[in-house]
């Protein structure tokens, strides 16, 4: 029997099999006019909240970037609760609150100060708060439809760098970690919490690469070390083009999961904040991945999940996404 979410999907997969090279043609915002019609485009959808021009921007970058969207109250607020989650306060369940390889072995290192990210905050109602923004969930809409889920959520707190490089997040594809698919539904919401530039490690990014394939990740070779689960692609030419994305408290930027970035070092003293959510479309569907790239990640989120949890091999890499994943609007229809 065809569900009603086969159904749609089937009209999404429609999508995907439109050929791009017409969009690569559109070069200047006076051609939007005679090229512009919704057959044209691949990685958006018809929705009013994008204009011709950044619909065009996605499609051919793979990313939007968008001022001010956050309230700075809002921002200060969701600040103001991940103290407390440092200052263990509140710990909702699920949530991970991770810290920097380079000091992780030592004692001494208190509070915020020793958190370099919390993850999986979806039961966490302050910060959750972050992922049900209308304003966010209107764009997010133009990517995903209109069944949208919440599927990772991050408060990324990068620290000063201890001299060893470990503040840095290799270049890499977040569909590198997504056993769902079709990768054109999903997005990720990255917003700055305070002024982001070269200095404290704003995001990096390869324009264009999203309209690449999912390449193999490993750990980078770094002298240094790397964060536990920070893979990067393997064989990163870092000659390729990149572009820093310097922006203000608030500002958000809207990527494609095959978008290849990272960030650089903070060489400041103070602590990066951003925070992030990656929705996709709740008529997803998952993937096996055994076989595929992806296989190395699945086997190391199992090996954390053993450790950890003491769970088996019949706690499967889609479980671990089928768990944390929560609706934030419309049906949960599949995933
Ligand atoms: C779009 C998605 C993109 C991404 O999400 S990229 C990053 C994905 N990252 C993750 O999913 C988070 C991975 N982190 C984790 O699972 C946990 O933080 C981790 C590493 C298991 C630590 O868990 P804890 O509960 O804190 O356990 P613990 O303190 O007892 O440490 C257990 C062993 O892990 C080590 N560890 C902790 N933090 C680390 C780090 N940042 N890098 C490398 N190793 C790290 C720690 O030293 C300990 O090792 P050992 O057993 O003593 O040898
Ligand atoms: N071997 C590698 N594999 C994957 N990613 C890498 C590798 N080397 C560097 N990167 C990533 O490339 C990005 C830029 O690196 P880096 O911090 O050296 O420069 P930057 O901060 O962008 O620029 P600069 O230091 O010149 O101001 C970061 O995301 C970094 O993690
Ligand atoms: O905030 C950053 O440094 C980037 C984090 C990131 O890309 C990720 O965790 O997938
Ligand atoms: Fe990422
Ligand atoms: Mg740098």
């Amino acid at each position: 029997m065809m569900s009603r979410a086969t159904d749609r999907l089937k009209v999404v997969l429609s999508h995907l099999e439109r050929p791009t090279a017409r969009i690569a043609a559109i070069s200047t915002s006076a051609q939007i006019a005679s090229h512009y019609d919704h057959h044209a485009l691949r990685y958006t959808l018809d929705s009013d909240v994008l204009s011709p021009e950044q619909k065009l921007s996605y499609e051919e970058n793979g990313f939007i970037l968008i001022k001010n969207l956050v309230s700075e109250e809002d921002i200060d607020k969701f600040r103001v609760e991940f103290e407390r989650i440092c200052r263990r306060e509140v710990l909702a369940p699920g949530l991970l609150v991770m810290r920097d390889v380079a000091i992780v072995k030592s004692e001494f290192v208190q509070d915020q100060k020793a958190v370099s990210k919390v993850q999986d905050f979806q039961e966490d109602p302050e910060l959750f708060r972050y992922c049900c923004l209308p304003q966010i969930l209107r764009y997010v809409e133009a990517f995903t439809g209109p069944n949208i889920m919440a599927m990772h959520t991050m408060l990324i707190n990068k620290p000063p760098d201890a001299g060893k490089k470990t503040s840095r997040h290799p270049m890499h594809q977040d569909l590198h970690y997504f056993p769902f698919r079709p990768a054109d539904r999903i997005v990720c919401a990255w917003t700055a919490m305070e002024r982001v530039n070269r200095t404290n490690g704003c995001l990096v990014v390869l324009p264009g690469t999203h309209r690449g394939t999912l390449r193999e990740h490993d750990y980078p070779e770094w002298e240094g070390g790397v964060n536990k689960m920070y893979h990067g692609i393997r064989d990163y030419d870092p000659q390729l083009p990149r572009v820093h994305l310097e922006m203000e408290k608030g500002d958000t930027v809207f990527f494609h999961p095959l978008l290849v970035h990272g960030s650089g070092m903070n060489q400041t003293q103070g602590f990066r904040k951003a925070i992030s959510c990656h929705y996709a479309s709740s008529d997803c569907y998952y993937i096996d991945v055994k076989g595929t790239t992806q296989e190395n990640l699945e086997k190391e989120v199992q090996g954390i999940a053993a450790r950890k949890y003491g769970l088996d091999d019949s706690f499967t890499f889609k479980d671990s996404w089928a768990m944390r994943g929560r609706l934030v609007q419309g049906e949960r229809t599949s995933l």
